[in-house]
């Protein structure tokens, strides 16, 4: 008989994300077994063969998996929910370190993938030459900016690189998937944490460099930040690359046209894609 963990309400990814969360709770005690044969379509055989491919033992529980296996069985349901049925995730949030390029793949989409929603944010920094308002960004300043916490019409906002406010309004989001469209969030890391547990059906994608070195290259290449806050954003994306875990999709920025591609990949219709 199948276990009731992955009921038509609540997705298989859901699932996992608890047990990871709570390895101690009813999901994390959950067998890998269990939890594999109550995703419609797997039986006792295929669990099997999927649990030798993803070199994960019979007996082990959700929440007693290593690091690698958690990654490689998220992977594997996420790919699964996608081919059988998946219509594309439809709040995706690209994030990760400074100046790994989210700013750059973002503007990617924009200009190659016209039928992808990018949500605008609102900010309080003011524009740079050549920066669009409603395109690039809403700029307000701190009063609007505090009257749209207030009035609860920001989904996330965070205050980056301890400079100036970034929110993205609830609205625009909310409408965009009422109507069954995607929207793709670029936002820092402590705003997709933020995201998730507001929407935790959202995917969290972590946009990572090909290399230390290459980062440190881009953050000084870009030239727009004084040798000193340079040094500040680097030992903060130490921290924020120890996260990468907490996503469900790593995207390494090779190039920006295959970067995007894939995050893009995330938001179309899946089915049958394996
Ligand atoms: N794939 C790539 N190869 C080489 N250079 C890249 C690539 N992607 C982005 N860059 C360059 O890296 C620099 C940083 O990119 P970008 O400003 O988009 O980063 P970001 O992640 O948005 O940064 P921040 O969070 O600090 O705003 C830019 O000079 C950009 O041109
Ligand atoms: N938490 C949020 N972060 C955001 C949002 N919009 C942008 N950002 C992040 O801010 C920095 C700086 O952006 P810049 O345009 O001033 O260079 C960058 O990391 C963005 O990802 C948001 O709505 N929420």
């Amino acid at each position: 008989m199948k276990a009731d963990v992955a009921s038509a309400a609540r997705s298989p990814l859901d699932v996992l994300r608890e047990a990871y969360a709570s390895p101690e709770g009813v999901e994390g005690r959950l067998r890998v077994s269990e939890f594999l044969t109550s995703i419609p379509a797997i039986g006792a055989t295929k669990s099997s063969r999927i649990m030798h491919e993803l070199q994960i033992s019979t007996s082990k529980r959700l929440g007693g998996l290593g690091r690698l296996q958690r990654r490689r069985l998220r992977e594997f349901v996420a790919d699964w929910v996608a081919a059988h049925g998946g219509t594309g995730d439809r709040l995706v949030v690209l994030a990760g370190p400074t100046a790994v390029g989210k700013g750059t793949v973002a503007s990617y989409i924009r200009r190659h993938y016209p039928d992808v929603q990018l949500s605008v944010s609102a900010t309080t920094r003011a524009p740079r030459p050549g920066e669009v308002e409603g395109e690039s960004y809403f700029f307000v300043d701190d009063a609007e900016f505090d009257r749209m916490i207030a009035a609860g019409e920001l989904l996330e906002w965070a205050t980056v690189h301890n400079a100036f406010r970034y929110g993205t309004p609830r609205a625009a989001v909310e409408r965009a998937i009422a109507a069954g469209n995607s929207v793709l969030l670029e936002i820092d890391i402590q705003g997709a944490r933020s995201v998730r547990r507001a929407m935790p059906d959202a995917t969290l994608v972590f946009l990572l460099p090909p290399s230390w070195e290459e980062l440190v290259r881009r953050l000084v290449g870009r030239g727009t930040e004084s040798p000193g806050e340079q040094q500040r954003r680097l030992e903060t994306a130490k921290i924020e690359l120890a996260a990468v875990d907490e996503f469900d999709h790593q995207v390494v920025n090779h190039d920006v046209a295959d970067a995007a591609q894939k995050v893009v990949d995330l938001m179309r219709p899946r089915k049958g894609r394996r």
